[in-house]
């Protein structure tokens, strides 16, 4: 039987529903026929567009994470069911920000979990699944210390797991970690069905232009050159739709309790993925091929230099047979398309750096 069938008329809430990743989420859950209730900050508006549309299938709850009483507000309808799924995506989710507005990241992302954790023992709310996104960025850089502990693959590339040590970089990341704890303290107290999910970049339609694929896009729909700034870095870039899917699997049939890390399962550096978008870009003639600039300043406080971080998603596949299923060009070309057809999420508003 297809996952998905289990979705069909289950209450569903989402966190962070009209962000990036949440409102794919949103679509696909809205698609399998789910009762959606979608949390969103009351001070939405242009974002909310993104699950505009969607008609009776979709409640749309305002509120803030970081107040108690508009998340209980907002879950209160889930006291009748005992099948609901919860995924929980909000969050302040840029590294560099989480540096300019650390006050605002550790509260929306630890605070705000909590909240939502608490207000679930508080209704006294049977549920089914509470799928806690944390981050890849968690694990941070292997320093000299932690690096035996790592698993490397044929390469020497260090393979992360659910196995793999922590060792969080920037403000984002650690409140992302305390998140991922504090979700898993709960499971361990009250016997709240928590998985907390470590997912690796996501690209797609729909992101943020201040994420490094839409950096690159808009910089190359606008002008001839694209400057960016660590390009040796590298990421393991995966489709949002992927991304999604995974949540759902994890949401349907993973074991709760447990940690699930998942990702595209290859790594490419900064200036690889830039090629590689730009060359798609200029062989579906929305450029000429600008050129990549690597800018002198250090990008932001807490980025290596060296970062060869790979995901081994092993653990998500053999448990409920997730595994990626879109390729890096076509994933790039879907999105070069979104970004071309919606400037008005865009142009004029991204600062390059
Ligand atoms: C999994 C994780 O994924 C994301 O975190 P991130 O990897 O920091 O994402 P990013 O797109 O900002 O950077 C990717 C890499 O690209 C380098 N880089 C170079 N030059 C520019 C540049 O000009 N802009 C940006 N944004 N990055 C640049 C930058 O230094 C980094 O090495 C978030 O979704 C986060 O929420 C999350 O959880």
């Amino acid at each position: 039987m297809d996952l998905y069938t289990q979705l069909a008329e289950r209450p569903t809430f989402v966190t962070g529903a009209d962000g990036f990743v949440g409102s794919h989420l949103v679509d696909r859950l809205v698609e399998m026929d789910a009762d959606v209730h979608a949390f969103v900050r009351a001070t939405s508006s242009g974002e909310l567009k993104n699950i505009r549309g969607h008609g009776e299938a979709l409640t749309i709850h305002r509120g803030d994470l970081r107040d108690k009483h508009s998340v209980e507000r907002a879950l209160r309808p889930l006291a009748e069911h005992s099948d609901s799924l919860l995924f929980h995506l909000g969050a302040q989710a840029h590294v560099g920000e989480s540096w300019d507005r650390p006050y605002e990241t550790i509260d929306t992302n630890v605070v705000g979990t909590l909240n939502l954790l608490q207000s679930i023992v508080d209704l006294d709310l049977d549920i089914a699944a509470f799928d806690m996104a944390g981050t890849s960025e968690e694990y941070g850089n292997p320093n000299e210390e932690m690096v035996e502990k790592y698993e490397y693959d044929g390469n020497d590339r260090v393979l992360l797991s659910e196995r793999s040590p922590v060792n969080p970089t920037s403000v984002y990341a650690t409140s992302k970690l305390a998140g991922d704890f504090l979700t898993m303290n709960y499971h361990d107290a009250y016997g709240l069905p928590t998985l907390t999910t470590r997912m690796f970049n996501n690209y797609g339609p729909r992101q943020n232009p201040r994420y490094i694929t839409g950096t690159i896009i808009t910089q190359a729909l606008e002008r001839d050159i694209v400057e960016l700034g660590n390009l040796e870095s590298k990421r393991d870039m995966c489709f949002v739709e992927d991304g999604v899917r995974g949540h759902l699997h994890v949401a349907l049939a993973g074991n709760p309790g447990e940690q699930y890390v998942y990702g595209y399962g290859e790594n490419v550096s900064m200036r690889d993925w830039a090629r590689t978008i730009l060359d798609v870009g200029a062989e579906a003639e929305y450029w000429e091929l600008p050129e990549i600039v690597q800018r002198e300043e250090r990008f932001r406080p807490g980025d290596s230099d060296v970062e060869e971080l790979l995901v081994g998603y092993e653990k998500l596949h053999e448990e409920t047979g997730w595994k990626p299923s879109v390729p890096w060009r076509e994933g790039i070309a879907r999105t070069i398309e979104w970004y071309a057809n919606h400037p008005e999420k865009w142009y004029g508003r991204v600062d390059w750096r």
